[in-house]
């Protein structure tokens, strides 16, 4: 059996999504042809390490990990097709996967869950529903969850951010000291590593591919991470062409800064929506 499987999401127009099973990673969305997220031509596909590029799933952990590997075990692992690519009546295109917890998953992580994952490609549109459940009698668990999106850029030096002005964020290139945002817009000429809190529900990013701005909706995420390596982090990654970093810029929407506490018998949902403008 192939290390990693994927499924494709076709509205046609050449609008595309393709999702590997290996952390249930979306690793393609095309929009009219036009490629939108950035996967390293150094990935490695093994079935094991995590996709560099697209966008991992990290859960139950956001960054390092006693008990397991950096960003969770949800983006290292297989995931089931819970429901193959339909088509709906509006002509948009469907498909759902999930993840349990397996004798591997309770070695790091020793609780039942049940996430469902559904992704729903519309003609400059796909939108992401999650949900996590606890199916456990007398067992609250808490987690992190984030979407590691990386998007295709031509250039992350133009890139503008907006809806960052007045947040707080812990910067990880300075040992986690906190600052409050004071640009309008966020600009990248450096090394970035910065987790903004509590930001608004949208973000939109100028001069994405073809000049295009792209917009982010997130709903029960109030985190957004913006990360760029630059040159030297670059090099340090195996799985990352040194040359790469102009052409990526990493905006992720999560629930990291604090965990979500999820009680026995209850579910936790958030989404997001990315728009091609
Ligand atoms: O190399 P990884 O594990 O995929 O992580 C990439 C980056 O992911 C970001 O979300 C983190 O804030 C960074 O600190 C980290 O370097």
């Amino acid at each position: 059996m192939a290390a990693t499987s994927v499924v494709v999401l076709d509205r046609g127009n050449n609008t595309t999504c393709t999702i590997n099973l290996h952390g249930a990673t979306v690793v393609s969305w095309r929009v009219n042809n036009q490629e939108q997220l950035f996967v390293s031509k150094q990935a490695v596909f093994d079935g094991k390490k995590p996709i560099r590029g697209g966008i991992p799933f990290v859960f139950p952990q956001f960054g390092p990990w006693t008990f397991g590997p950096q960003h969770g075990f949800a983006r290292i692992i297989r995931w089931n097709l819970e429901k193959a690519p339909e088509r709906l009546a509006s002509g948009d295109v469907e498909a759902i996967f999930s993840l349990m917890d397996t004798d591997f998953t309770r070695s790091m992580w020793n609780y039942s869950f049940r996430l469902t994952y559904r992704l729903i490609l519309r003609e400059k549109e796909l939108h992401f529903n999650i949900a996590i459940y606890n199916p456990s009698k007398d067992l609250t668990f808490s987690f992190n969850m984030l979407l590691h999106t990386y998007f295709k850029v031509p250039d992350v030096r133009r890139c503008q951010i907006t809806g960052l002005h007045g947040s707080t964020f812990v910067d990880k290139t300075r040992e986690g000291a906190m600052y409050q945002e004071g640009r309008d817009v966020v600009t990248i000429c450096e090394w970035t590593d910065r987790i903004y809190q509590n930001t608004p529900q949208e973000h939109i990013i100028t001069n994405v591919v073809s000049g295009r701005k792209m917009r982010i909706q997130k709903y029960n995420f109030p985190d957004t991470v913006v990360w760029n390596p630059w040159i030297d982090k670059a090099k340090e990654m195996s799985d990352f062409g040194d040359d790469e970093y102009p052409n990526m810029i990493c905006i992720e929407a999560g629930h990291v800064s604090s965990p979500v506490i999820l009680l026995p018998g209850t579910a936790f949902e958030a989404s997001q929506i990315l728009q091609v403008m």
